[in-house]
């Protein structure tokens, strides 16, 4: 398998292209089950789980054509075409790889009336139940059964009549889920306490794009009029703002300055205002953003929250920038339960943290010195990256099929900006 090898010290300079929203095309992608009609996604990155996803859509028959975009450009177009829905069971063997098939399971149910999927189970971050996504389905009149490990949900015949749906606690997924099948319901869904991440918006405007009738984009209060029939689209994925708080992070971490082309400060408020409390500059504009530090960097309290609060997939990359920041941290992770899997390959590294539960204490340190370091999940495996940048001397991280779900191209991306990184055939 692969790993990374990175020679720290670098201070990194130029411009990083912005890839298509994982999150966002993970979500977008499902909608094509919505419609007969052609989707066409325009901006989607380059990634495991997005050719993962093309796979399952394949699997029930839905036929999906990448448009020619060539192999050094980034971003690619891919129409799906729903016209026929062979299969409506999405295997555990899929499902397993990646999380986020659970996404099919809305639009399947308003399509065709039922839907089988494997149940997802818990990863590196945490249990993460999907109660919520079925509990809201069953609020739209959906009758859901579970045996040998998945899911089936059915409406009644003529679609689900619609209703209202208030969520206990906060889920992107089960937001996502309860929308897609809630624009062909027969009568009216609401949900209350929704999510209003970014990436949400970017699925409810292409559901509009569609033909839906959503109100409250944009907040915690969604109305959704079910509409006989949707049609095809043409929609581009929004930008990656993790992405490219990640890679704000690289610049601030090595005292650089790093141009992020395509970035949206307003998407990433949150995470812009951290790293200005750490002493990071931050210019925004209409076509990107650009993030600048001389080094200085000083710790700062954080604490994850669903959207407009600081994402949880920020966390890791945020606390790698902290291990070297002048002055004690203190960071709550109110998300997932189990999001410190970096922790200890970061202490490995010369990082001086503690954990207790939700809480980590971060101690700025002088330096940190290079390791052979691997993580368990997708921004944990950022944060090693972040750490060998700016360590001294040589990191390998390893597992890097986790960095392959989620970043586009990452080492080629970095290496435009001066870093020391290739990717080795490990031996
Ligand atoms: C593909 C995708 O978009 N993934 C993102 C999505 O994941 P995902 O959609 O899985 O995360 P959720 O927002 O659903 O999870 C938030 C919290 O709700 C809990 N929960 C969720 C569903 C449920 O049915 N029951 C329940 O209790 C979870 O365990 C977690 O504690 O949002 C997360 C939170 O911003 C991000 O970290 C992930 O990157
Ligand atoms: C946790 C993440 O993704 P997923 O929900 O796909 O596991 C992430 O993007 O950081």
């Amino acid at each position: 398998m692969d790993k990374l090898v990175i020679r720290g010290g670098n201070r990194l300079e130029g411009t990083i292209p912005i890839s298509g929203a994982k999150n966002a095309a993970l979500t977008l992608i499902p909608c094509a089950l919505l419609t007969e009609e052609p989707v066409t996604l325009r901006n989607l990155p380059r990634l495991a789980d997005i050719d993962g996803f093309q796979h399952l859509m394949n699997q029930f028959g839905v036929t999906t054509v990448i448009q020619g975009t060539r192999p050094e450009d980034f971003g690619r177009v891919m129409s799906l075409e729903a016209t026929r829905i062979t299969s409506t069971v999405a295997p555990y063997d899929l499902v397993r790889k990646m999380r986020a098939s659970i996404l099919v399971l809305g639009p399947m149910l308003a399509r065709m009336g039922e839907a089988t999927v494997s149940m997802p189970g818990g990863c590196a971050i945490g249990n993460r139940p999907i109660d919520l996504h079925l509990k809201a389905l069953e609020a739209f009149g959906a009758e859901i059964e579970l045996a040998q490990g998945y899911v089936k949900a059915m409406a009644p015949d003529g679609g689900l009549p619609g209703g209202e749906f208030d969520f206990p606690v906060v889920s992107v997924g089960a937001t996502e889920n309860a929308l897609m099948a809630a624009v062909l319901a027969n009568g009216t869904c609401r949900l209350f306490n929704a999510a209003r991440e970014p990436e949400i918006v970017d699925l409810c405007n292409l559901l509009v794009a569609m033909g839906a009738e959503i109100e409250g984009i944009g907040t915690s209060d969604l109305i959704v009029h079910g509409v006989k029939r949707l049609h095809g689209a043409t929609y581009k994925v929004m930008a990656d703002r993790i992405e490219a708080g990640s890679y704000a992070c690289a610049a601030a971490i090595t005292g650089g300055a790093i141009r992020l082309e395509g970035a949206k400060g307003d998407e990433m408020a949150a995470t812009i205002h951290a790293l200005r409390n750490i002493g990071v500059n931050i210019e925004e504009d209409a076509k990107g953003i650009t993030v600048s530090s001389n080094g200085a960097t000083r710790a700062t309290n954080l604490t994850t929250a669903p959207y407009p609060g600081l994402a949880t997939d920020m966390q890791a990359q945020l606390m790698a920038l902290l291990c070297k920041a002048e002055g004690t941290s203190v960071l709550k992770e109110t998300i997932f339960e189990n999001r410190y899997m970096h922790v200890p390959e970061l202490r490995r590294m010369g990082a001086d943290i503690e954990t207790e539960g939700r809480t980590a204490i971060v101690k700025g340190v002088e330096r940190l010195t290079g390791a052979e370091v691997m993580a368990t999940d997708l921004r944990a495996s950022f944060s090693l990256v972040l750490a060998g940048l700016a360590a001294e001397g040589e990191t390998t991280v390893r597992r890097l099929y986790h960095l392959d779900r989620g970043y586009e191209r990452l080492e080629e991306k970095l290496q435009l900006v001066g870093a020391d990184i290739e990717r080795v055939g490990d031996d």
